[in-house]
């Protein structure tokens, strides 16, 4: 064979029950992939290994399947690469899920008042959450994005803690909050605080809508109406991870199964808010899993067309259990990533937008998928945990400058844009300075200095 590369995906390590076998053909796939008909998981399976009768990726083949992805992003979307001016601010990292991939969180127990145990983690209280939305309103933000962990003194609101206080069942993963050091209020509450005046909010994936309604018969449409009611716009679709049960049962048997997240995203549409999606892929699941993966969000649009972006997210692997349990020794190879982009634009023929993460690729590989099969490039998102505790190295932050720079230096347009992508605006790169014109308080001053996006990314990537 030419040129073939290694995956990163375990072989036979997991005695999984879907593997990447298919009767399909590379070519006869390819083909109705450059046709744009609409592709089957087996389909999928094939661009996706480029060719599941063979060992290792195939490179030229890898290459034409990333030139359909390009052409069909060119038809779909077009050639603007847009990006959101928007905040990260994570409420508390208490969490007793115990995902393996993950190392945001720290045991709650830690948190509770008279604890010995030290950690940098925290919580803020739904005032301190104002306060730091507020300030970045200020700068010209458009959005906060705020995912947490799933603290046990959290409930949805007043009543639920009343709920929660009255049950004597053990199984609630609830503690009341005024054990804690810190008392992160209600979910409503962390909303109301962070409505600030215009400014657009994602919050709450479904794994914390589940959190919302623990110990209670309400439904999922009845959680996400009241979040809405306190300010919530938006739902951030992580804690998707894979959504097949047999890898969720290796690396998050804590979390909410597939069939609960896809019905608390349904929820979230039924009451009239936009999602996201995501898939985070890379660890010890296979190919088949990526594109079963793909046919459920898929499916979902079908139904639900609220889904404003797919979001791949590489798994960032050295700090987590899955590998300090050497369960997994590295994420996804760089082939493999530029796969999982152009496959996701194939496959998802109902889903306009395709997002490159600068926090999971960095800037020279996340500018290459956007010939790949993505489009939009994230958001300056001014503060980062998530990535940077499971040891990434790509900052924190990135400037309007910085995203000019990079975008025109690949010869296409940056586009500012709402999260909703229904208000975009063209950036004239001829024109400095520049900044966000379209939050509530945007007047087109630059967020970040160039300066300061540039010396956060160093900082980091330095350690
Ligand atoms: C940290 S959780 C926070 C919100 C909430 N606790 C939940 O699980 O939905 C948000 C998402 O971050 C992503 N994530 C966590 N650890 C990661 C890692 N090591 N590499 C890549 N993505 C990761 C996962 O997709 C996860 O669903
Ligand atoms: N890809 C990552 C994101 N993406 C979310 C965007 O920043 C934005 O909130 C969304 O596009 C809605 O407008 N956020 C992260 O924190 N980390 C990522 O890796
Ligand atoms: N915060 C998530 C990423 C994310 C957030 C919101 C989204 O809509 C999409 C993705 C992470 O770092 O992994
Ligand atoms: S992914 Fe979310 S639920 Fe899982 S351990 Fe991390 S913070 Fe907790």
């Amino acid at each position: 064979m030419v040129d073939a590369a290694r995956t990163n995906v375990p072989r036979g390590e997991f005695d999984f029950d879907c593997v990447p076998e298919t009767d399909q053909s590379f070519e006869n796939a390819l083909a109705k992939a450059s046709d744009g008909e609409r592709l089957t998981v087996a389909d999928g399976i094939e661009l996706m290994t480029t060719g599941s009768d063979r060992e290792g990726i195939d490179l030229e083949r890898k290459e034409a399947v990333l030139e359909a992805a390009d052409r069909r992003r060119a038809e779909m979307v077009g050639d603007e690469v847009t990006f959101v001016a928007n905040l990260n601010n994570n409420v508390t990292t208490a969490c007793n899920t115990g995902c393996l991939f993950c190392n945001f969180k720290d045991t709650a127990q830690q948190f509770e008042e008279g604890s010995e145990e030290t950690h940098d983690g925290f919580t803020k209280t739904p005032a301190e959450s104002r306060e730091i939305v507020e300030s970045a309103r200020e700068t010209g933000i458009y959005e906060v994005t705020s995912v947490s962990g799933l603290h046990p003194g959290l409930a949805l609101d007043d009543e639920h803690l009343e709920i929660l206080d009255a049950s004597d069942r053990g199984d609630l993963n609830y503690k009341p909050p005024a054990a804690y050091e810190t008392d992160p209020g209600t979910y409503v509450a962390q909303m109301e605080a962070m409505n600030v005046e215009g400014i657009h909010l994602h919050s709450m994936t479904p794994e914390e809508a589940y959190h919302a309604r623990r110990g209670t018969d309400w439904s999922y449409e009845e959680v996400y109406g009241r979040l809405a009611d306190a300010g919530l716009d938006s739902v951030p679709g992580t804690a998707a991870e894979i959504l097949v049960d047999e890898v969720r049962g290796v690396i998050c048997p804590g979390k909410i199964g597939s069939d609960e997240w896809v019905e608390a995203m349904e929820a979230a549409a039924e009451v009239g808010l936009d999602t996201t999606a995501t898939i985070m892929y890379g660890h010890v699941e296979n190919e088949a899993h990526r594109v079963m993966h793909l046919k459920r969000i898929r499916d979902l649009q079908d139904r639900t067309d609220n889904i404003t972006e797919f979001v791949p997210l590489s798994f960032v692997h050295p700090n987590t259990p899955l590998a300090e349990r050497g369960m997994i020794d590295s994420g996804a190879t760089t082939h493999e990533d530029e796969l999982m982009i152009a496959v996701s634009r194939l496959f998802l023929d109902n889903v306009e937008n395709v997002q490159s993460s600068w926090v999971k690729y960095g800037d020279e590989q996340g500018l290459k998928m956007l010939s790949c099969g993505a489009n939009d490039f994230m958001g300056t998102i001014l503060s980062e945990e998530i990535t940077k505790r499971a040891g990434g190295k790509f900052g924190e932050a990135r400037s309007f400058a910085e995203y000019v720079e990079m975008i025109t230096a690949i010869g296409r347009t940056p586009v500012e844009r709402s999260t909703d992508y229904r208000q975009t605006r063209v950036i004239d790169s001829a024109d400095p300075p520049f900044g966000p014109e379209l939050g509530p308080a945007a007047d087109g001053t630059p967020l970040v200095s160039d300066t300061e996006g540039r010396a956060a990314s160093e900082t980091v990537a330095d350690d």
